[in-house]
């Protein structure tokens, strides 16, 4: 971060920090720069749904500003659908964290999409093009003509000549959910021209991969995953400039998908430890992947260039065989967390994709997709191990609801 020492040359309690500009100084720091100031450690949880005024000229004027123009408002919020200072030190963050401008923050990775296509489609621009494999329910969302949106899909080297004048953005997801399939985001950055390039970077988190570095205008994340990092929070965000999150504002303000303080404030946290988490775990996922590459019953194994913490593997045997097997490992769709999960794209994350789509997209009904977490990798491989045998029974069907 650049900044300014104070007049004097003294240090100043005021002043913003001075940093190398290390993002895991950033992860820790971004978000929270005024709460010494504030006579405060932890950010302020603010659940407040209205605030008070007894203005009411002066709310009326700036409810029309924001209307006009989704620039943030000055002063204290309205109304929890517009703004809330909690979710805003989140936003604030990620944005230091991806190198934008802006973030705009919503109730889901899905929410955040739908928000972008609404903007863009608002701009007169519905059709997109977008390269296979996506995460199952973006595919959906662009293929299945929901939002009116006419979709395109090409590999990187199409985009060029699939862009038409009414291009609303380029997608891609880098790497990809669920193969892990990586995209060149310079050269598909230049195919893009002047069409924006959006870039699902849930996988990679800004500690491995910065999109907005390569050419991408906006940098979408399901908060759900690595940003939050602990399985108990349901986000999105998308990082772009402050022209953009305007019009994200506006949308999020008339169509009500808002992040839950609570959540902006868990995810905040989640920040905090983002760097360390994602080191730790990629560390441990590379390991497996050498054991993996290794083992006779794994017939393809496949993990990014970029490294991370994602690992997708095909078995000769049956995979759900695996799903029933592990114990220790969480057998659960999802993503990022501190346990290891894993799934099958083919009936979970990818199974509202038409199965020919699917296949189209590398997802073979082989394969299964783990998120690994932050257990002891002698642990973890002890568990695939016995796992990938098929010895083991498979659990007794739950018979009770358990009472929460
Ligand atoms: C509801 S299915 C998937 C959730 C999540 N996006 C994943 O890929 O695991």
């Amino acid at each position: 971060m650049d900044t300014t020492p104070s007049a004097s040359g003294t240090p100043d309690a005021q002043a913003p920090y001075r940093t190398t500009g290390a993002l895991a100084t950033h992860a820790v720091h971004a978000g929270r720069e005024d709460l010494a100031a504030l006579g405060l450690h932890a950010a302020p949880l603010d659940l407040s749904t209205t605030y008070p005024s007894s203005d009411s000229r002066g709310e009326g004027l700036r409810l029309d500003e924001f209307a006009a123009t989704g620039a943030q408002l000055e002063g204290p919020p309205v109304y929890a659908r517009l703004d809330n200072p909690t979710v805003g030190r989140f936003e604030q963050a990620l944005a230091r964290l991806e190198g934008t401008e802006s973030a705009v923050a919503f109730a889901s990775g899905m929410a955040a999409l739908t928000a972008v296509l609404l903007a863009r489609s608002a701009a007169g621009l519905r059709h997109v093009v977008a390269v296979r494999p996506l995460y199952g329910c973006s595919d959906h969302l662009l293929s299945g003509g929901l939002l009116g949106t006419e979709v395109t899909w090409t590999d990187p080297e199409g985009i060029a000549d699939a862009v038409r004048p009414d291009t609303a953005l380029v997608m891609v997801e880098t790497p990809a959910n669920p193969t892990l399939a990586e995209v060149d985001l310079d050269a598909v950055a230049r195919a893009c021209g002047r069409v924006p390039l959006l870039v699902d970077n849930t996988f990679a988190t800004p500690v491995l991969q910065r999109p907005r570095e390569h050419g991408a205008r906006f940098v979408l994340h399901s908060a759900t995953k690595y940003l939050g990092g602990h399985g108990d929070v349901l986000g999105g965000v998308v990082a772009c400039d402050e022209e953009f999150a305007r019009d994200l504002r506006r949308i999020r303000f008339a169509t009500g998908g808002v992040l839950h303080p609570l959540a902006g404030y868990l995810l905040l946290r989640g920040l905090s430890t983002l760097p360390v988490r994602v080191k730790e775990q990629s560390a441990t996922a590379a390991e497996l992947v050498r054991r993996l590459a290794a083992d006779p019953r794994v017939t393809a194994v496949h993990y990014p260039r970029l490294g991370g913490a994602m690992v997708a593997f095909e078995v000769r045997d049956d995979p759900h065989e695996v799903i029933s097997g592990v114990r220790l490992i969480t057998p659960a769709v999802s993503l990022g967390s501190v346990d290891t999960l894993i799934q099958h794209p083919g009936s979970i994350s990818h199974r509202i994709v038409a199965a020919g789509d699917r296949a189209a997209g590398g997802i073979s009904e082989k394969l299964l997709r783990m998120s690994v977490g932050l257990e002891d990798v002698e642990d973890l491989w002890q568990d695939l191990d016995l796992a990938l045998s098929g010895l083991r029974p498979r659990p007794e069907p739950r018979r009770e609801t358990a009472v929460r």
